[in-house]
């Protein structure tokens, strides 16, 4: 593999003083995923992914961003005065100040979200945050990416979620929680890949297999433009 390939790309930035995010944006807005869906909720979207998921739709976190001091993005937070509050990216994990980031969110006593692609070890992650731990299934290409030992620090507070493309992915990610008995462990998300596909047959698949999962769309794409950013 060539050694710039998105597949050997850092997976920790190490440039920054662990006081310092780096911040592509901060914004309020309805909480489109998740078992949180349709909860107002302050997002903090960090800047920086060693993923590349072919369906990202968050690539333009990928690079740029703004230094922040983590006491500058708390005060921004707290402004909002909204409870939920979630932590994503770009990977949010693949900056060592996000811990701490966490941890102060949760001293503040919001109810905190971790947004994380499974690729990063979320061992250290304050115990106090939900973590939403996305398996990466074949069609982003990254499924190789996982940390399968993550899951034996998820607990029932947590989620599990599979970004579903095709069929393929469907069959892979229901032979994940099988294998793994996630449904006993925390809510599982079946989410489809937006605007791939038709919603029916995912569903139809579900429900057929007596599926103890949850179907969940992006809810935030279908009250604002799909292509909005900061929303
Ligand atoms: C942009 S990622 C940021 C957090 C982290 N890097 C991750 O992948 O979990 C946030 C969530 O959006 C999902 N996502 C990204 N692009 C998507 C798309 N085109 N359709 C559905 N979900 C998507 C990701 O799978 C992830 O669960
Ligand atoms: N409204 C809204 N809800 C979201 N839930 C997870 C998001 C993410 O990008 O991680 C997201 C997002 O980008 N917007
Ligand atoms: S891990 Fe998350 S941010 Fe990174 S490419 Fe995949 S979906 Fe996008
Ligand atoms: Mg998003």
């Amino acid at each position: 593999m060539p050694m710039n390939s998105p597949k050997s790309l850092p997976l920790q930035s190490s440039s920054s003083p662990d006081s310092t995010l780096r911040i592509t944006e901060i914004f309020h807005s309805i909480q489109g995923e998740s078992t949180f869906a349709g909860e107002p909720c302050v997002f903090v979207r960090l800047t920086g992914c060693p993923l590349r998921c072919t369906w990202c739709d968050t690539a333009y976190a990928f690079h740029g961003g703004t230094d922040m001091s983590l006491a500058t993005v708390l005060d921004q937070v707290k402004s909002y005065g909204c409870r939920l509050v979630e932590v994503t990216g770009g990977e949010p994990l693949s900056q060592a100040a996000a811990f701490p980031l966490i941890a102060g969110l949760c001293d503040e006593g919001l109810e905190v979200l971790i947004e994380t692609s499974g690729a990063m070890d979320i061992s250290t992650v304050d115990p106090r945050a939900k973590i939403i731990l996305d398996i990466k299934c074949p069609g982003s290409d990254m499924e190789d990416r996982t940390r399968w030992d993550n899951l034996q620090h998820i607990t029932q507070k947590d989620q599990i979620k599979f970004v579903i493309s095709d069929r393929r992915d469907y069959d892979w990610a229901v032979d994940v929680v099988h294998r793994h008995h996630l449904a006993d462990r925390c809510p599982v998300l079946f989410s489809p890949v937006f605007g791939g596909q038709e919603l029916r047959p995912m569903a139809e698949w579900i429900l057929q297999d007596r599926l103890p999962v949850r179907f969940q769309v992006q809810l935030h794409k279908f009250i604002w433009n799909p292509e909005t950013r900061g929303v």
